[in-house]
């Protein structure tokens, strides 16, 4: 990726980050699932579905903002459309949050549960 490519895409990380409350909600939970998996000590295999589940969540939500931002740039009053493109993209969300949750799930609770 060419160097000006790569500052404009870092800028709309940030303006993800700024534009949706949602995202600072992810970044958050991500910084508490990676302080748990080191505290936990989880083993490699397990960090590469913990990853790939974060990664999975941050590009479905980064997406979805995009969307959300062109959905409102063409259309300004309510419409049918316009809900639908918004509901089908948080949709998006919703399914690789899903996935995340479940992955979080098998990793972290029998550890918790051992741990205790
Ligand atoms: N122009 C519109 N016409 C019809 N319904 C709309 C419109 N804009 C938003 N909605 C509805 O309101 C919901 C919330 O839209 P909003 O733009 O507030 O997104 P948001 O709160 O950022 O959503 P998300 O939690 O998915 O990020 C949409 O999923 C859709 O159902």
């Amino acid at each position: 990726m060419r160097k000006i490519g790569f500052k404009h895409a870092l800028r709309g990380i940030y303006k993800a980050i700024e534009l949706e409350f949602n995202m600072k909600i992810h970044i958050v939970s991500m910084l508490v699932v990676i302080f748990t998996g080191i505290w936990l000590k989880i083993e490699p295999i397990e960090w590469l579905f913990i990853i790939l589940a974060i990664a999975v969540v941050l590009i479905a939500e980064t997406l979805n903002t995009a969307i959300e931002n062109i959905t409102d740039v063409l259309f300004k009053e309510r419409d049918e459309q316009a809900r639908n493109i918004k509901d089908i993209s948080s949709g998006a969300v919703l399914l690789a949050s899903i996935f995340a949750a479940i992955v979080g799930v098998i990793i972290f609770v029998p550890k918790v549960i051992t741990f205790f």
